[in-house]
C-alpha cells in the first residue's frame, strides 16, 4: 500500500506503508541507532515525535517481550529505508509489523531515509505527517503545517504515571534474566520522579543499590522528603522543559537539601531549577553511538542520547560547572553543582539501546548518598 511522509518546508517522500495505516503526524528527528528499535519505540522522550532509523534495515530481530522500555509505543510514526518481515532471533514472538498494527502506530518504508536524515541535518528537526489515506502532496504538507512546534510542548504530564509505586526489578542477565532485588541488597532509598521513566533507568538504579519509589512528575516535595529518601532522581522524559513551571518550582525545594541527580529530560528541569536556562538544538541528537568525555577523568564514553532540548552552561555558570562534553557537537552533556551533591548527565547511561560505558553513573550516584549520609 502506498504511504506518503510529507514535512511542514514541503519536501515530501514517497514510500510504502507498513505497521498500522491512517494519518499520524509529529516532529520527525533521525535516529543513528544500528539496533534496538523495540527500545527506541518504547522509550517514552518520544512522545509527540516520528523517528527515521539512518540505518537501513530494521526488522530483522522482531519483536520480544524483554526490550520494552515502558508500558506502551510512545512515538507517533516510524520511519525505515527497508522493513524486512522475516525475522530471526532466539527471543523474538512477533514481527515488528505486527507489532506496530497492534498499538496503531503508522509506519513508512522504502524511502530514501538517508536523503530525509540530511535533510533534516541541514533544515533542522521538523514536523511531519506520515500517510495511508491522503495522496494530494498540497495537503499534507498543510496538515504538517498546523501541527503545533515541540517548543513550548509540556508533554511529560501526559505520560508521568498516576501513583507512586515501588520498583525492584534489576538488569537483565543472560542466565537468569530479570530478577527482583532481595531487601538487603538494597541500601539506599530513592525516591524517583517520573516524567516519562525508562525502565532501564529503574533497573540500574536497583542494580546499584536503590531502594526506588517512582513518583508522578507533581508529587510535592514536601511529601516525598517526609520519606526520607538518600537521594532524589529526576527521570527522562518527552517535550520542551522548559513550559514545567511546577515541576521546577518543586523541584528547586531539594537544592540543598538531598543529592540529586538527573537524566536527559531531568537534567534539563534540574538545570532551570537551579537558575538557567535551556533551549532547543537545530536536530538534537538521537542515537547510541555518540561521544562524550567526562571532564574529570578525560575518558571518553559512547552514549546513548534522545535530545532536541539542551541545558545553556552559561547561565549557570554561577552555580555549575560543565562535567560531560558531546565530542561531536559540543553541546552540554553533564554539569555537576560547585558546592551541592548535584549532577546530571544529557545522556542517557542506562543505554537501551546502547553501550554500557556510562553504567558508572550510577555507582557515581550511589557514592555522592554515601558520603551525604556520612
Ligand atoms: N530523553 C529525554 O529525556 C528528552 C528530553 C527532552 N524532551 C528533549 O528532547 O531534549
Amino acid at each position: 500500500m502506498r504511504a506518503i511522509l510529507a514535512l511542514a518546508d514541503g519536501r515530501v517522500f514517497e514510500g510504502k506503508s507498513f505497521g498500522a495505516g491512517g494519518e499520524a503526524s509529529g516532529e520527525v528527528v533521525f535516529n543513528t541507532a544500528m539496533t534496538g528499535y523495540q527500545e527506541v519505540l518504547t522509550d517514552p522522550s518520544y512522545k509527540g515525535q516520528m523517528v527515521t532509523m539512518t540505518y537501513t534495515q530494521m526488522g530483522n530481530t522482531g519483536i520480544n517481550p524483554e526490550d520494552i522500555e515502558s508500558k506502551q509505543l510512545y512515538l507517533s510514526g516510524f520511519i525505515v529505508k527497508e522493513y524486512h518481515d522475516c525475522y530471526s532471533n532466539w527471543r523474538a514472538t512477533m514481527s515488528l509489523d505486527a507489532y506496530l498494527k497492534e498499538n496503531g502506530v503508522v509506519g513508512i518504508q522504502g524511502l530514501d531515509t538517508r536523503a530525509l536524515t540530511r535533510h533534516l541535518r541541514d533544515k533542522g528537526a521538523q514536523n511531519g505527517i506520515i500517510s495511508t489515506v491522503d495522496f494530494d502532496h498540497e495537503s499534507l504538507v498543510k496538515k504538517a503545517r498546523a501541527i503545533p512546534s515541540m517548543a513550548g510542548l509540556d508533554l511529560a504530564s501526559g505520560v508521568t504515571c498516576d501513583k507512586p509505586y515501588h520498583w525492584t526489578e534489576k538488569l537483565w542477565d543472560l542466565e537468569e534474566g530479570y530478577t527482583a532485588a532481595t531487601a538487603g541488597e538494597l541500601k539506599y532509598k530513592v525516591v524517583a520522579y517520573d516524567f516519562g521513566i525508562k525502565y532501564n533507568i529503574l533497573r540500574c538504579l536497583v542494580s546499584a543499590g536503590c531502594d526506588v519509589t517512582v513518583v508522578p512528575a507533581t508529587f510535592p516535595a514536601e511529601e516525598a522528603l517526609a520519606m526520607n529518601p538518600d537521594g532524589i532522581f529526576l527521570s527522562n522524559g518527552p517535550g520542551d522543559p522548559e513550559p514545567m513551571t511546577a515541576v521546577i518550582e518543586n523541584i528547586r525545594k531539594f537544592v540543598g537539601k538531598k543529592p540529586i541527580f538527573g537524566i536527559c529530560l531531568g537534567h534539563q528541569l534540574l538545570g532551570l531549577a537551579l537558575g538557567g536556562k535551556t533551549m532547543k538544538l537545530k536536530f538534537g541528537n538521537h542515537g547510541s553511538n555518540l561521544p562524550v568525555m567526562d571532564q574529570d577523568t578525560r575518558k571518553v564514553e559512547i552514549t546513548a542520547q534522545n535530545h532536541g532540548f539542551s541545558v545553556d552552561i552559561e547561565s549557570l555558570g554561577h552555580v555549575c560547572e560543565l562535567a560531560h562534553e558531546n565530542l561531536n557537537d559540543q553541546t552540554v552533556e553533564g554539569m555537576k553543582h560547585k558546592e551541592l551533591p548535584i549532577f546530571s548527565v544529557q545522556h542517557h547511561p542506562e543505554a537501551s539501546p546502547g553501550p554500557h560505558d556510562s553504567h558508572y553513573l550510577f555507582g557515581r550516584f550511589v557514592e555522592l548518598m554515601e558520603r551525604y549520609k556520612a
